[in-house]
């Protein structure tokens, strides 16, 4: 049992040379990098409030449970253990499974499911599932879990395609595009190594990192926009970003310009 806590048990060991910042910390920048997930989530969940009280208050768990990703992660990076990848994984996991049960659009549900309630419960027993069936291969989780940002990119293009707002199309292109930066990074991190070896340059895992919070901050808030067009049409939602809307890199959120109280009223 204490095996899986001991250092480089993984099976996985990222392109950043091993205990070259400190003899604590096997992989020092891919574990201070994770520390951005503790930035980026206060601050989102912050600017997602005024949509969840009138949404879902469920809304928060998801950056909230991204700051245990971030834990998870800075403690995989540390040790390179099983139990730190593991836990790595089967959080991104849960938060998918959290994302597609608040957000994933009604109109794409299978035809056999007719509500948001069965459709989350379908989910939860598939997330249950896939946790159980990630001992099995753990080396190919990461993988699978990458799967899913095409699913999303599939499903977000369904709903885009009658989109016209230039504000909804630029961060659909901004989420995109950050994704396709953060995964070329993961990517060329894992099977491009000697190059960047070469290169004494082994940081694009931490780059990752960064570029891949910064997707799901995009990524979820268009996901929450989209939805509160749909489920909240009264409180005429609204696109803006902090601190700065005229910032190439600000952070997304949601303004609801009606409330109940004003539905009510009309
Ligand atoms: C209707 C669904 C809406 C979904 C909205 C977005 C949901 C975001 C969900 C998960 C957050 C992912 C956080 C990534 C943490 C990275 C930690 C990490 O680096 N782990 C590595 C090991 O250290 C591991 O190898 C990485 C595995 C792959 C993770 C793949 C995550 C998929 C993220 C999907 C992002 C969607 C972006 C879409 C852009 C248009
Ligand atoms: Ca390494
Ligand atoms: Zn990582």
């Amino acid at each position: 049992m204490t095996g899986l806590f001991a250092y480089e048990s993984s099976d996985l060991d990222w392109c950043e040379d091993n205990y070259r910042h400190s003899e604590h910390i096997v992989e020092y920048f891919n574990t201070m990098s994770s520390l951005f997930f503790f930035v980026i989530s206060p601050i989102m969940l912050y600017l997602l409030h005024p949509y969840a009280r009138e949404r879902n208050l469920a809304v928060h768990l998801v950056w909230i449970m991204m700051i245990f990703v971030g834990l998870f992660s800075a403690y995989f990076h540390m040790t390179l253990s099983f139990m730190g990848q593991m836990l790595d994984e089967l959080s991104i996991l849960w938060v998918l499974g959290l994302c597609y049960g608040l957000w994933f659009p009604r109109r794409l549900f299978p035809s056999f499911i007719k509500d948001r309630t069965t459709f989350s419960r379908l989910v939860m027993m598939i997330t249950v599932v896939t946790t159980l069936c990630s001992f099995v291969k753990p080396t190919a989780n990461a993988y699978l879990l990458n799967c899913f940002a095409l699913h999303i990119i599939y499903s977000l293009g369904l709903e885009m395609r009658i989109c016209t707002d230039p504000k909804v199309l630029r961060l659909c292109w901004s989420a995109v595009g950050l994704w396709v930066l953060a995964i070329s990074c993961w990517i060329s991190d894992r099977f491009g190594c000697s190059f960047w070896q070469k290169l004494n340059f082994c940081y694009l895992h931490g780059i990752w990192h960064i570029l891949i919070v910064m997707a799901v901050a995009y990524a979820s808030t268009l996901i929450a926009y989209l939805d509160a067009n749909y489920e909240i049409p009264y409180s005429l939602p609204s696109l803006q970003y902090w601190p700065n809307d005229n910032w190439v890199l600000g952070l997304p959120y949601i303004v609801l310009k009606g409330t109940t109280k004003t539905q009510k009223i009309f």
